[in-house]
């Protein structure tokens, strides 16, 4: 089987929303697909009402298909401190024309704040490793899990865009998708996320490659691009009137600073081109005078998130079956 679903951007690319279609008969949400998580939790008719705020809950009872598993329980807290528990059922799953019968739906019975101001976000899809599914007393696989050995290709891609819908694809990888050719560098799966290294980088289209390893996951719940504090720091005195701003906890420029793009480079001779324009995130003012940067440090985290900033300048290919990740341009 393979299957295709577009993922859509919210306001500044924040986010990516994708359609899924949950129980008997179908409960069509809204959810992220986080390739830096694996749990696939939902606002739910569980969800207490004053931390609802627009978003579409999942009602089991209303579903014919619907199974408690007894007993189980999750709780999940993101790195930006956002954080949402409950318990869980077994449900049909429908997204981009594939089907699971029995997937594990987890409900949310507490949403933290950071959710409920989310207000067209109705839960997250974990699509990194079942390793770190947080459901107890037993974790549960994610929808990419469950479909794999029905796949044609034991793999999924990612084909997000600035500004502008795109598509994850299931199984299989459409030609029409990329230009050039793909290159595969391996992933280190051991801390349950899409984890590679690369060799390095270069600031603006006339730089000196700096050869030095970035170990990171590629994130697509993640907005930023998240880099040692080192390459920051380099990058962002390429930009005039570009400062560390404690308010904002962050780098901040005008926003009509010009902002040099930024090369990542993947295996031996390839790289990945993050055009200027993607650099800059969103006004940090109501004027609109001061942008906050699309790179920031990824200082307290442990390690470099490649986030939508990154992926929306690629396409890419999380290959379970080999455990690698292929990145072209496009
Ligand atoms: O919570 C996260 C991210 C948050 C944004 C959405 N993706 C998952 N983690 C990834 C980095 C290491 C800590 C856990």
């Amino acid at each position: 089987s393979t299957g295709s679903v577009v993922t859509t951007p919210q306001q500044y690319d924040v986010e990516y929303l994708t359609p899924v279609t949950i129980g008997t008969p179908g409960q069509n949400l809204e959810i992220d697909i986080d390739t830096g998580s694996s749990d696939f939790w939902v606002f739910s008719s569980e969800t207490p009402k004053s931390q609802v705020n627009g978003q579409t809950c999942y009602n089991p009872k209303k579903s014919s298909t619907a199974k408690k598993l007894d007993g189980a329980t999750w709780e999940i807290e993101y790195g930006d401190g956002s954080s949402s528990s409950g318990d869980v059922y077994l449900d049909k799953v429908k997204m981009g024309g594939l089907n699971f019968s029995s997937q594990a739906i987890e409900a949310a019975t507490r949403v933290s704040d950071e959710f409920t101001e989310d207000t067209n976000n109705d839960g997250l899809m974990g699509l990194a490793f079942g390793l770190i599914n947080q459901v107890r007393p037993q974790k549960q696989k994610t929808f990419f899990e469950n479909l794999q050995p029905s796949l044609d290709k034991p793999l999924f891609t990612a084909d997000l865009k600035s500004g502008a819908p795109g598509h994850f694809n299931f199984g299989y990888i459409d030609k029409n998708a990329y230009t050039g050719s793909i290159t595969y560098t391996p992933v280190n799966s051991t801390q349950g996320f899409w984890m590679w290294t690369s060799p390095g980088y270069t600031i603006g289209a006339s730089g000196k490659f700096k050869s030095s390893p970035i170990q990171g996951i590629a994130d697509t719940g993640t907005t930023l691009l998240l880099l040692p504090s080192s390459v920051v720091t380099a990058y962002y005195k390429k930009v005039s009137g570009a400062g560390y701003d404690s308010s904002n906890s962050g780098y901040v420029f005008p926003c009509d600073a010009t902002l040099p793009s930024f090369y990542v480079s993947v295996g031996d001779s390839a790289r990945i081109k993050i055009p200027g324009q993607y650099m800059s995130y969103a006004p940090v003012d109501s004027q609109g005078q001061n942008c906050f940067g699309g790179m920031q440090s990824d200082d307290g985290i442990g390690f470099s998130i490649f986030g939508d900033v990154f992926l929306k300048a690629a396409f890419v290919v999380f290959d379970a079956g080999k455990e690698r990740l292929g990145l072209a341009a496009k």
